[in-house]
């Protein structure tokens, strides 16, 4: 059977070896966790928030082990995954509390002697993730659609086996019921032919993916042929618009923080600065400088703000992406290079003199690189950041919030910040347009994505029940 075989990005060091899964395990993970279904949803809902808030305690419980499992396979700063692991339990916390309500039935006055909505669960939804929120991504689906009585199943990246694993050990120790969160692991190349057969599987009823525009147009066009909904969270080329009355200390700060969190591994950083033309030479100087100061190295320690890329394939297309814009006249102003170390690890690059028609304009860079773009006012600013086949986040800073607004409003995405850094938050929807995808997560809207809003209707004219009459 193929192996599995995790590799520590920062030292290139392998970590563990797994067995992929045999069909015959695949099997029966899905009966398994199809069987679990109906008991689970049957439970009384106060009951399900319950073991949802004990997910939320377990990770808090193990929060250290966890975030450090999450630094060796994808080497994310420990600050940054203990962050993470927080967030998972938050999000745990959030829909104990709030998700009751958000999944209550909704009457509705018709001509009806009564009528209502009810949100039922879909049944087995299978969860395609991707390795750089390895806890976030997961939790973020799981919490909202566990409690909202659907069981899952949970294909990893392979590269954080680890953390797969933990999460599936997560929700048994919270003690939820077997079955209803199974992960399956399954090697790179058999993933096309288990996730086709998965959708076809009629004990499979949705899906949704974190990942490539490539994956995610794949799953859904499977998932099209079987008429199975999908959500689909994709890439981002978010635009970081800086208008020429903003407080450039704060969105110096801001501009290092949105691109690089993550090392750069994120659909929602920020990856293109579009900066007045009145501004853009003191915030590229200032935004270098900035950069230039970022400690770059081992994951593990505190002090780290960047760590490696997660993967060595990672790092190369990143390298092609900068190098050709380089060659097609962008400048660069601090890194710019791979760094000669053992690992994926790549500096921390600011590039201006941008075109539009540069790969790092074109092409989602999924990495520390900022791109850097002047333009000339309000008007074109709108222009270039909309100038993007993504849709996903977008984030305008000046020192009038309607002004900022303006500008915002004729960016097409998901989520519109104003004066604050683009981040999810389980209090409100997150998703994409455009080839960054559809569906949402989080919010009311995240409880209700795998659910059925079912109709019920008693006719005004049904007789009131009584003894049956001969
Ligand atoms: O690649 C997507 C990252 C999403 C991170 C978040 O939800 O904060």
């Amino acid at each position: 059977m193929p192996q599995i075989t995790t590799v520590n990005p920062a030292t290139g060091e392998t970590l563990a070896t797994y067995k992929a899964f045999t069909p015959q395990q695949v099997e029966a993970a899905v009966a398994e966790v199809h069987a679990a279904q109906p008991a689970w949803a049957a439970l009384d809902i106060a009951e399900r928030a319950s073991r949802v808030k004990a997910l939320g305690a377990a990770i808090r419980s193990r929060r250290e082990e966890l975030a450090r499992l999450a630094v060796n396979e994808m080497g994310k700063p420990i600050g940054e995954a203990l962050a993470e692991v927080d967030k998972c339990a938050w999000v745990c916390d959030y829909y104990a509390e709030h998700g009751p309500g958000f999944l209550a039935d909704r009457e509705v006055t018709t001509d009806a002697e009564r009528s209502w909505v009810s949100y039922e669960p879909l049944g087995v939804v299978l969860a395609i993730m991707p390795w750089n929120f390895p806890y976030w991504q997961v939790l973020r689906f799981a919490a909202p659609t566990l409690l909202a009585g659907n069981t899952a199943l949970l294909k990893h990246s392979p590269n954080v086996t680890g953390c797969a694993l933990a999460i599936e050990q997560l929700v048994r120790d919270a003690g939820l019921p077997d079955g209803v969160l199974r992960t399956l692991v399954i090697a790179e190349d058999d993933v096309p032919a288990t996730t086709a057969s998965l959708l076809a599987d009629d004990r499979v009823a949705a899906v949704t993916l974190t990942g490539s525009e490539r994956a995610g147009s794949a799953v859904a066009a499977e998932a099209g042929r079987h008429i199975k909904k999908s959500l689909l969270e994709l890439g981002g080329s978010d635009p970081f618009v800086v208008l020429d009355d903003a407080d450039l200390d704060t969105v110096v700060a801001a501009a290092v923080k949105a691109r690089f969190i993550n090392s750069g591994q994120s659909c929602l950083a920020a990856k293109r600065f579009i900066v007045h033309e009145a501004v853009v030479a003191e915030f590229l100087d200032r935004y270098a400088d900035a950069v230039d100061a970022l400690t770059v190295g081992d994951p593990s320690d505190p002090g780290t703000n960047v760590g490696p890329l997660a993967r060595e394939d990672l790092a190369t297309a990143l390298e092609r992406q900068v190098t050709d814009s380089v060659a097609m006249g962008a400048t660069v102003r601090s890194g710019g290079a791979r760094l000669e170390r053992p690992g994926a690890w790549f500096a921390p690059t600011v590039l201006a003199d941008v075109d539009l028609d540069m790969p790092v304009m074109q092409q989602e860079t999924f990495g520390p690189v900022a791109a850097v773009v002047a333009v000339r006012d309000d008007e074109q600013a709108a222009q270039v950041a909309d100038a993007t086949t993504y849709g996903l986040g977008a984030s305008v800073w000046s020192a009038d919030p309607n002004r900022a607004l303006a500008v915002g409003k004729r960016i097409t995405s998901g989520a519109m910040f104003v004066n604050a850094v683009v981040a999810s938050d389980p209090r409100l929807p997150f998703g994409g347009t455009r080839r960054s995808g559809y569906g949402r997560e989080l919010g009311e809207a995240g409880a209700l994505e795998f659910t059925n809003a079912r109709t019920y209707y008693v006719g005004a004219g049904t007789p009131a029940p009584g003894p049956a009459t001969e």
